[in-house]
C-alpha cells in the first residue's frame, strides 16, 4: 500500500501542495492524474525520497521510503525515462542497480526478458529508441521483484503494442496482489486500466475512489477530468 497523509510543501511561500491525503491500495490500479503544474511529480519526489514535505507523511508499504534498506526491494519507479547513463549499456546498468540493493543478478537477464529488450541487452543506452528507454526504465522499475510500483507517464514513446504490454504488466502486477500508483496525461489510457483514481489539481486532491464512482455522472472519464479541476468551458447563456 502506498499512503499519503496530509502532505504539504511550501516552495518559498507559495503551497504547492495542500493536505495531500490519498492510498493507493493492493490488488488495484490506481490513476493519478491532474493537469500541469497540479503537483504529481512533486508528491512522486516525496514518496521517492527525492524531495522532502513541508508536512505530512508519505509512506510505502508503511514505511518511509529513506527508512528502507534496500528499497527497490519494496518499491519500482519509473519518473524520467531510464536514468541509466548514456554510456552504460543494458545489462550494465541493470547490473550496477541489481548491486547497490541485494538482488541477484540472474534477475538482470530475467527483467531484460520480461520488457523485450533482450537482444539489446549489450547495446549502450545512447542508442536507445525512447520507447526502448522506457522499456529499461520498467526492467529496472521490476528489478528488485517490488510489491509496489509508481510509474509517471509510463507509456510515453511506446507504439500500440508496447502500450498493449504494459496494460498487461500493469494488470498482472495488481492481480498478484501488487499496488501500482500510475500517472498520465492520457486519458482513454487511464480509463481503461485503473480500477481507482484520484485527481488533484493546483495541490489538492479533489476527486478519489473508484473509477466508477470518479467518473459518475459524467460522460467520460475526459468529462470528469476537466470537470473536476476546471479546465472546462462553462457554456454562458
Ligand atoms: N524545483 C522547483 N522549484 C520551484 N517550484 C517548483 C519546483 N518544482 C515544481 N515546482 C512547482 O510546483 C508545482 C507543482 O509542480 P509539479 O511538477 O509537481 O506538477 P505536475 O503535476 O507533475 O505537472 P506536469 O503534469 O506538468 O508534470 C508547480 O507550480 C511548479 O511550478
Amino acid at each position: 500500500m502506498i499512503q499519503f497523509t496530509s502532505l504539504t510543501q511550501y516552495r518559498g511561500h507559495r503551497a504547492v501542495l495542500s493536505g495531500i491525503t490519498f492510498r493507493a491500495l493492493p490488488g488495484r490500479v490506481t490513476g493519478f492524474l491532474g493537469p500541469n503544474g497540479a503537483g504529481k511529480s512533486s508528491i512522486l519526489r516525496i514518496l521517492l525520497g527525492l524531495d522532502r514535505p513541508t508536512l505530512g507523511t508519505a509512506l510505502v508499504e508503511g514505511k518511509p521510503y529513506r527508512t528502507l534498506r534496500e528499497p527497490l526491494r519494496t518499491v519500482g519507479s519509473m519518473l524520467d525515462g531510464s536514468g541509466a547513463h548514456r554510456s552504460r549499456t543494458a545489462q550494465d546498468h541493470l547490473g550496477w542497480v541489481a548491486r547497490s540493493n541485494g538482488i541477484p543478478r540472474r534477475r538482470v537477464a530475467e527483467v531484460l526478458d520480461e520488457v523485450g529488450l533482450a537482444e539489446a541487452a549489450r547495446t549502450r543506452v545512447g542508442k536507445f529508441s525512447l520507447g526502448m528507454g522506457q522499456r529499461l526504465g520498467l526492467a529496472t522499475a521490476l528489478l528488485g521483484e517490488p510489491s509496489a510500483l509508481v510509474l509517471d507517464e509510463p507509456v510515453n514513446g511506446l507504439d500500440p503494442e508496447g502500450i498493449r504490454w504494459i496494460r498487461g504488466l500493469l494488470r498482472r502486477h495488481a492481480d498478484v496482489g501488487g499496488t501500482v500508483l500510475l500517472s498520465s496525461h492520457l486519458m482513454s489510457e487511464i480509463a481503461e486500466i485503473a480500477d481507482d483514481l484520484v485527481i488533484i489539481t493546483g495541490g489538492r486532491v479533489v476527486a478519489e475512489g473508484s473509477t466508477a464512482e470518479v467518473t459518475s455522472g459524467y460522460n467520460s472519464l475526459e468529462e470528469a477530468f476537466f470537470g473536476l479541476t476546471g479546465g472546462g468551458q462553462k457554456a454562458t447563456a
